[in-house]
């Protein structure tokens, strides 16, 4: 029988998002990125996106709030790894500490099952715990910082962001939403829309429309002797979108940290150099930042 006044027996997974807010006793202040999930039926789906083969051993959630999805995923915590009798266990971040603190009163019994580990702290700064893959409703403010300290940890997620983010995410060349956003993202996973969520699903409401997005860990289809070269090319050559390839290359020197950026431009395709970055696929600004390897001599930046 569920304890109404704590929620401490309810089963994982039936929390009403409300009344966890009621009992943390601190309204959601959008000036600290809270906007918390009110629709059960969204709360409900999200740990489901994980991809099948996902191990669910050990989420991380990270703005754990009043713990709407933090029940969801207790719930949805699969069997530890190897040991199918071990329970699996869930860590989560969040940086207000009148929330975590709530968290951890909230789940004492999944605390004290050594089920459940609430980090008080920054998601930037703090050592992220051992985890086998993301869940969250992320804090709009810093989802793209967040989301690239994650993605290189080759992790399935599913992470919620602002609808506009998501789709520069997911975008192809070619497309108007293609960008450094597209590329890097895509560098590290497959990235696809799962579900759109409209501000209603919220309290408060947030400004715009959200997205939940998938991010499955996989190789690219090239390969790039310096990692982070790449990345520094990508975002050098999309500061220059209306340009040329080839003007992009030899103004941008600066940043993508090449010494004789006219030695790639010399190297490369003249069908490439014609055409503009926001056309290339990530396959074309990987086969250029491997010339710019091999011909650009880039310093260190
Ligand atoms: C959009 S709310 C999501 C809350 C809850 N998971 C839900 O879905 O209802 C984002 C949460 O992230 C927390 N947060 C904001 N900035 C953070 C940061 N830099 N690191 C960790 N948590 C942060 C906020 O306090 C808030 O609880």
């Amino acid at each position: 029988m569920t304890d109404i006044s704590t929620g401490e027996a309810a089963a994982y997974g039936d929390r009403d998002p409300d009344a966890l807010a009621r009992r943390a006793g601190e309204r959601a202040n959008p000036d600290r990125d809270q906007h918390f999930l009110v629709d059960d039926r969204v709360l409900d789906r999200i740990p489901g996106y994980l991809p099948d083969d996902a191990d669910a051993s050990h989420p991380l959630e990270i703005g754990g709030g009043a713990g709407a999805l933090t029940d969801r995923l207790l719930a949805a915590t699969a069997a530890d790894g190897d040991d199918q009798n071990v329970p699996g266990r869930l860590s989560v971040i969040e940086r207000d500490g009148t929330f975590a603190d709530f968290l951890r009163e909230e789940f004492a019994t999944a605390v004290d099952d050594g089920r459940l580990d609430v980090i008080q702290g920054d998601a930037l700064d703090v050592d992220l715990p051992p985890f086998t893959a993301c869940v969250a409703n992320l804090p709009y403010g810093v989802s793209s910082e967040i989301a690239f300290r994650l993605l290189p940890e080759g992790k399935p997620l599913v992470l919620m962001f602002q609808a506009e983010f998501a789709e520069r995410m997911v975008a192809s060349a070619g497309e108007s939403e293609y960008g450094r956003l597209s590329v890097s993202a895509q560098h590290y996973a497959a990235v696809e829309i799962v579900e759109r969520v409209p501000k209603e699903a919220f309290d408060p409401q947030p400004a715009v429309e959200s997205a939940v997005v998938r991010c499955t860990p996989r190789d690219p289809e090239y390969e790039v002797g310096d990692e982070a070269l790449f990345l520094r090319f990508v975002k050098a050559l999309f500061t220059q979108r209306r340009k040329t390839v080839r003007n992009a290359i030899r103004n941008t020197g600066h940043i993508s940290g090449l010494d004789d950026p006219d030695a790639v431009v010399e190297a490369a395709d003249e069908k490439l150099l014609g055409r503009r970055p926001g056309t290339l696929e990530p396959s074309a600004f990987a086969a250029l930042a491997e010339l710019a390897r091999e011909r650009g001599a880039p310093t260190e930046v």
